[in-house]
């Protein structure tokens, strides 16, 4: 019998390319650099190392100040009480989202010019994500929110940084409308582009009429985005609460954060509900939708309703916090790349997804023998194990060529194959492709689906992250629309 919690998940780890991966900020070296950061920093009495009050807000907004200044050469200030963004979390958000559009499962916008574009929602007056983006990987940014204070302080924090104030606009939700189907005009100002309501949606500006079950007002995207604008991402980091006794505080941290910015009607369920509703409506202006979600259930929760309004992909990472866990969300509505180059697929001899949501009728021993007859519909040969729940698989030098030459495998009606573009960087392999799919049931109606290489050092790692995806794919297409079709 398969326990419950047979193993844990790997804990998730700062992103590889995250400027503080190997080498977290020498305070002591800050320190001595800027003398305004000196006063905040002393030894620990544990460690003995150089450290800082983390519950004292001056001195975790002074370090974002010196960090943002010495490492990615950005002005930055919030006024008090504002949320303060730790920057290594923050940028492992940025980092993953670069991987996305990197990965090209989504091809790139024709609009495009190879220069990226994201729409940071709820930018802040700390406008991070934007700030981060812009400086570190020259993207340009549309950042939204709604109080006086964000929209004050995110332009002010722009312009600043006039090296960066050409990439950012900061954009005024309030402005905007909340109905698809009312068109706004826009009007550009002081570098702000704010939407200028007609008399006939005036009323309904200032007296907004919430949709039942809907978190309506104020708009998110609809609206916000204007006709014609693609994008080629959207991020968010969303209110999380829905009080501000729900926030609380955490004592051992002092980020700052008012109710505005923390908490919303609903909480994040409502907030991000209301993102995909709005991205049903614009499913052609952005390449990726993807939000920060504070709580597990919740993840599972949006994760089903995406599988209900009809998107292509979805995607799930989790994010190193510090103590506080948290996920990333990405989908799309456009289809996935049809060429999928192996060359490009990050080379790994260990992945893994999850599957959440399942009825319980799905467990681990239906997943098992779909993932068998998976791998058995394109030639390869299995060897299963229902009593530690794993599948050794082996493609042959034959099938392993085949699946690289011709990119006549498209794997189970994947959307993703594996087509060569002729370049030498394709070569037939020389050794045979063998990896084990294992099967960890987590808590009833979530799966862990596990992938390891059996020859670590094998050139064909590409090929199998690229296979791997495609399993992730066909399984939640297979048991994921079913469960949710009951
Ligand atoms: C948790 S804060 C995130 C701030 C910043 N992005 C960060 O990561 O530190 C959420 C932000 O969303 C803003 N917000 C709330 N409703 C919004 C809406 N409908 N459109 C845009 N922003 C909104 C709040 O004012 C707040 O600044």
């Amino acid at each position: 019998m398969l326990s419950k919690k047979r193993r844990r998940a790997e804990p998730p780890a700062i992103h590889p390319r995250n400027r503080y991966s190997e080498k977290p900020p020498n305070f002591g070296l800050l320190a001595s650099l800027y003398p305004s950061f000196r006063p905040f920093v002393f030894s620990s009495s544990r460690s003995g190392r150089p450290t800082i009050d983390w519950t004292d807000f001056n001195a975790t907004r002074e370090l974002t100040r010196v960090l943002l200044l010495h490492d990615y050469g950005v002005h930055w200030w919030i006024p008090d009480g504002q949320l303060c963004p730790t920057v290594p979390n923050r940028s492992n958000y940025i980092h993953w989202i670069e991987d996305l559009l990197s990965s090209e499962l989504i091809p790139a916008r024709n609009d495009s010019d190879g220069k990226v574009r994201g729409f940071d929602i709820g930018t802040g007056a700390n406008c991070i994500y934007p700030l981060l983006g812009a400086s570190l990987l020259g993207w340009s940014f549309v950042g939204s929110d709604v109080t006086d204070v964000a929209l004050e302080w995110a332009r002010k924090n722009v312009e600043s940084n006039p090296h960066l104030s050409e990439l950012i606009e900061i954009r005024n939700a309030n402005h905007a409308l909340c109905s698809s189907d009312k068109k706004p005009t826009s009007e550009k100002f002081d570098g702000v582009v704010a939407v200028e309501p007609t008399a006939a949606v005036e009323e309904e500006l200032l007296h907004p009429k919430p949709k039942e079950g809907h978190f309506c007002e104020p708009p998110i995207l609809v609206g916000v985005v204007k006709n014609g604008e693609n994008f080629d991402f959207c991020m968010c980091n969303p209110p999380f609460f829905e009080s501000i006794e729900e926030a609380g505080l955490n004592p051992k941290t002092s980020c700052g954060g008012t109710a505005e910015e923390m908490v919303c009607p609903g909480g994040e369920r409502a907030f991000i509900t209301h993102i995909i509703e709005d991205s049903v409506s614009l499913k052609h202006s952005f390449r990726w939708f993807t939000s920060m979600v504070g709580r597990k259930a919740n993840l599972k929760f949006l994760v089903s309703k995406l599988h209900k309004v009809g998107v292509s992909i979805v995607k799930t990472t989790e994010f190193v916090q510090g103590h506080t866990a948290r996920w990333g969300l990405a989908w799309s509505f456009l289809p996935p790349s049809k060429k999928f180059i192996v060359a490009n697929i990050p080379t790994k001899n260990h992945l893994s997804f999850m599957l959440e949501g399942l009825q319980r009728q799905f467990g681990a021993f239906q997943i098992l023998k779909s993932v068998e007859s998976f791998f058995q519909s394109i030639g390869a040969f299995c060897k299963s194990d229902f009593t530690s729940f794993c599948v050794n698989i082996m493609l042959s030098n034959e099938r392993t060529a085949i699946i690289l030459k011709d990119g006549s495998d498209n794997v189970g009606g994947s959307v993703a194959s594996l087509t060569s573009n002729g370049s030498s960087n394709l070569q037939c392999p020389s050794n045979e492709l063998s990896f084990r799919v294992s099967v960890f049931e987590q808590i009833p109606g979530t799966l862990l689906v596990k992938g390891s290489m059996l020859h670590k050092e094998s050139p064909l790692s590409g090929v199998f992250s690229s296979l791997f995806w495609q399993l992730e794919e066909a399984l939640k297409r297979e048991f994921l629309s079913k469960s949710h079709a009951h």
